[in-house]
Order: C-alpha cells, then structure tokens, then sequence
C-alpha cells in the first residue's frame, strides 16, 4: 500500500487529545478513528500529504461532522429546492438549443422574404454558439465579483431579450442578433449552474445533484422538439416556440428572489456570514450551531487562498503543472463531447430527416432528443459507484460503433443518388429505419458517458482556480459545438454523410485513446484527493488503486461495525 494509502487505514489506538499547538501530521490525522469514520462516510477535505495543526484539525471534523449529520438522510426540501431552481438555466440551455432544429425547418420564407440556404442555417446556429463562447469565458470573473445569484439573473434578462428580438425577426441578422443575445445567457448558464449546485450541494450529494442540470438540459431539449412538433402546422408557429422560452426565465427570477440564497461561499467572500450560516443551517438541518460555525470557519479559510487577485490566479492556471493538466483533461474530454458529433443531430436532425423522406421528421427527432433525455437518468444513480472513467470507457466504444454503422448505413441508401441526400427521392423505408435505430443508439451510448461526465469537471480543480479553469473548458465545450453547427450540413455536403459521421467516429477514437492512457478515476475520491492525482502526472493507475483500496477498507469497517452491534 502506498503513503497515500495507509493515511486511510485505522490503526488500533486512539491519539491523545490534541493541543491547539499540536502539529500532527497526516497519518495520525488519520489514525483519529472519530476522523476516519467521518472521513469515509463524507469524504471530507483532508490533506492527505501536509502538516495540519490541532485547531485546522477540529475545524475539519466539525465540517465533516456537518455532513455526516446528513449521511442517510434525504436531501432537504430547501435543498431540492434551489436546485430545482438553478437547474432552470439548465432547462433553458437545452430548449434554446434544441428549438433551432424545428425553427429552421419552419421558418420557411419569412426571414428576408427567401428560402434559407444551408449556409444561413449554418450561420443562424452558429451565432448563438458564438455568444455562447464569449459568456462562458467571462462568466466565472462576473460570478466571482456579483455573485452566483445575479450572474444568473443576467442570463435571465439575456434569455428574454434574446427570445423577443428572435420571435419578432423579419431579417435574418435580426434573428443572428437575437440568437447571440440568446448565446450570452446559454454560455454562462452552462458554466454557473453546475458550480453553484457543486458549491451548495453536501459532498455525499454532489456528482448526482450535477448530473440533474444534464437532465434538466436534455429534457429542455426534449420539451423544444415536442413544441416543436406541435407548432409544425401552425403559420409562424417557429415565432411561438421561440417566444415560449422568455418564459421560464421569469420563473427563475422569481425563485432567486424568494427562495435563493447565494453561495455561501460568495456570501462569506463578501464578509456576509450570517446570511452563510442561515443558508448552511437550511442546507444541512441536523447539524448544530456550532458545526454551522465551524463550516463558515473553514470557508474563511479557503477564502483566504482565492483572495489573491485574479490576475495571479489566472496565471496559475498556465504555472502551476497540475492545474494545467486539469485544465488538459476537462478542456479534452469537453471537446470530445462536442467533436462525437451529438449536436450535429440536434441541430440538424429536422433537416436531414426531412431531405430523407421522413414522414413526421419533427416527431422522429423528437424520438433523437428522448433517447439522449432518458439514458441521461443512467448516470443519476451510477455515477458515483460505477465511477465516471469507466462509464466513459465503455461508452465511447459504443458511441464509436453505431457512427460507424450510421455511416455505413447513409453510403448504402444514398448509392442510387450518388451519396447525395436528395430531397424528394423516395428512400427505401429498411434503410431510413436502420439509420434511425443507429441514430438512437448512438445517442444512447452518448448520453450515459460523454454526454453527462464530462460537466463533472469541477471536480479537478482547487477552490482558487475552479472558476477560471472551468470558464476555460467551457469556452472550448463552446467552440467545439460551434465548429460541429457551424459546418455539418457543408461537411456532408463536401465528404457525403457517411464521410461525417465516420469523420466523427474517427475524432471519438482518438479521444477514447487520450481518455484511457490519461482520465484518472475521480469517483468516491476525496476532492483533495482528486487533486494529489494530478501531481507529478495524470495517475491513472494510483486513482484506480485508491479508489479499490477504498472501497475494501469501507467493506472492512462495514463489517466489523456489524460484529461490534451483532456481539
Ligand atoms: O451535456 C450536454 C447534453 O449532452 C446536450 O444534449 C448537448 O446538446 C450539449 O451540447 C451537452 O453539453
């Protein structure tokens, strides 16, 4: 067993209490069974490698304490609560992206008086992607300075105006104006929603509470295909679906209002403690006043760390070898996600459908963006005890087969005309139906692995450069999806669609090589941990070793904490 290791392991005795001014280090930080018991039932924040002296240590355990007055407990109501509130920006990030595959088939003629041609599709697309990129990269600055909670107002505000000058557009920059609009709210709800949840959430709760903004993202997704669908007979139907999302950004507003409270990390930064103590005591109801104290203590302290000014944290970001790698790791496996080629068919798929001879090409993509909502609900309940590497590394395979066989499929129907999507050609219904089951499967295999864990991010950096890193590998999420909206339809028409999605296959192998020689586990890792990953390499092998050592030792304390009430 590694160093690292044996700081987990109980030993038989008990230290003697400690002294403010006692230095212990980390093995009889450790061997503090009080410690090691909370330490495995919350994964608290522990330095498995310095010196921590006596009052750091009580203030730890008093923070872990907080979360094992959690343990076994169901979330709290008010925690349900703010969650089910941020994951409103969620929810709009996925309908205002996935309304555009049913606007751009409806529109028709209305914009400039013309038909759009595939490179105003394109660009129409495109233009939301590109305020997106913008947003995500100054989203965690703005967040830092005003708080979560009025970040996320300005993505509200962003959101209504975006979908008035939208529903209202005569020409076509009108529309490209309010989709950039529209871009600024979706960027920066993709960065704050999952680190606000990641900052409110206890540690035994966070990686799922993640996982519900990806459900609220391609549910949003699911609900623009559905209304869609709804709207496809109605004149100027596209103006009502894009109206229908200025909507639920008043009902964040309202929420924020009444019910939100701000970060408690941010309200301690501000020097506002009370306010975090009332928002700690309402997010962890069975713990005491004195562990709430004891919590904001130990926010203070990380507070301390990030107060170094921006500009030095963000050079750390380019100094410091381990945040690079995290930086490597999270900007790589969020362009994978893109590069897969997912979006390709949420944006497009209403169109491609249509030039294939899809009868109901609106319901049938519908059947797309379902798929990716119900497999999204796989990761909820697994994430944490089947790890986030090996949900990748299974999926991607799969993900990497069904491009293939989709590929396969187009070069076979699109022989008669010349590997072209010729609309008004009556395709031979066995083919366009395969190519929708290996659509679905694709999307499937997609949305247990690169769609969700990737958002996971958060995870690989310290509290002092979480922000600026995450707004980083959001921004390269961003231009990945700008580069696959921005030129699919070319793309197929210049290598055939079969090239495409074999192009796309082609892309995902690549990263499933990075990801296996590279991603370490990071599931029932502590965060300190994660992050003593990262030192002196990517560690791949240690993290799975920690983590299986891990989960002997809990089996082992389960058991004997069974014989001890059985005796
Ligand atoms: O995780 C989400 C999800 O997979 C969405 O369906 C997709 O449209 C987004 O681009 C992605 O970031």
């Amino acid at each position: 067993m590694s160093d690292h290791d044996n700081n987990l392991t109980p030993v038989d005795e008990k230290p003697q209490s400690l002294q403010s001014d006692d230095k212990v280090t980390s093995k009889e930080f450790a061997d503090h069974d009080q410690l090691n018991h909370l330490h495995i039932a919350t994964r608290s924040v522990v330095s498995t490698e310095g010196v921590i002296d006596a009052a750091e240590l009580n203030q730890v355990l008093d923070e872990a304490a907080i979360e094992a007055a959690g343990q076994g407990e169901s979330n709290s109501l008010y925690l349900w609560g703010l969650t089910f509130f941020a994951t409103i920006g969620g929810l709009l990030f996925g309908y205002d992206t996935g309304a555009i595959s049913s606007v751009l088939v409806q529109v028709g003629s209305d914009l400039d008086s013309r038909p759009l041609t595939d490179g105003n599709k394109e660009f129409i697309t495109a233009a939301l992607t590109v305020g997106a990129i913008i947003s995500a990269l100054c989203a965690g600055v703005v967040a830092d300075k005003i708080g979560r909670k009025w970040t996320l107002v300005i993505c509200d505000i962003m959101f209504v105006i975006g979908a008035i000058v939208q529903a209202a557009a005569h020409k076509k920059y009108e529309m490209v104006i309010g989709r950039v609009l529209l871009g600024f709210g979706v960027g920066a709800a993709a960065q704050i929603v999952p680190v606000y949840i990641q900052e409110l959430a206890p540690a035994r709760a966070r990686g799922r509470l993640t996982c519900l903004n990806s459900i609220a993202v391609t549910g949003g997704q699911v609900v623009a295909y559905a209304i869609g669908a709804g709207f496809e007979n109605v004149s100027s139907g596209w103006r009502w679906i894009i109206a229908l999302g200025a909507f639920p950004p008043i009902v964040q507003v309202f929420g924020i209002h009444f019910f939100m409270s701000e970060s408690p990390r941010y309200l301690v930064k501000q020097r506002r403690e009370d306010e975090a103590a009332r928002a700690l005591a309402r997010i962890y109801p069975l713990a005491t006043p004195e562990q709430i104290n004891a919590k904001v203590g130990v926010l203070k302290k990380h507070i301390q760390v990030e107060e170094a000014p921006l500009r030095q944290r963000i050079a750390k970001v380019w100094t410091d070898v381990p945040t690079r790698r995290a930086v490597f790791l999270t900007s790589s496996t969020l362009a994978a996600q893109q590069l897969s080629g997912f979006n390709s068919l949420l944006y497009f798929s209403n169109t491609l459908f249509q030039k294939a001879g899809l009868r109901n090409y609106t319901a049938t993509s519908l059947i797309v963006s379902g798929a990716n909502f119900a497999c999204t609900f796989i990761p909820l309940k697994y994430i944490d005890r089947v790890g986030r590497r090996r949900f990748l590394l299974a999926t991607m395979p799969c993900v990497i087969l069904f491009l293939v066989c989709t590929a396969g499929i187009f070069a076979k129907m699109l022989q008669p005309t010349n590997q072209r999507l010729v609309e008004g050609y009556s395709y031979p219904t066995s083919y366009t139906s395969a190519m929708l089951v290996f659509m679905v499967l694709y999307v499937c295999s997609y949305a247990i692995g690169l769609g969700n864990v990737p958002w996971q991010q958060g995870e690989f950096y310290s509290t002092e450069t979480r922000m600026i890193g995450t707004s980083i590998s959001t921004a390269v999420n961003w231009a990945g999806n700008l580069v696959v909206s921005s030129t699919f339809l070319s793309l197929m028409n210049a290598i055939t669609p079969s090239g495409a999605f074999g192009f796309f296959a082609g892309l995902t192998f690549v990263f499933l090589v990075l990801i296996y020689f590279l991603y370490p586990e990071t599931s029932l890792l502590s965060l300190e941990e994660v992050r003593t990953t990262l030192d002196g390499g990517f560690n791949v092998k240690k993290s799975l070793k920690v983590r299986k050592e891990k989960i002997a030792l809990w089996k082992a304390q389960r058991e004997a904490a069974h014989a001890e009430t059985s005796a």
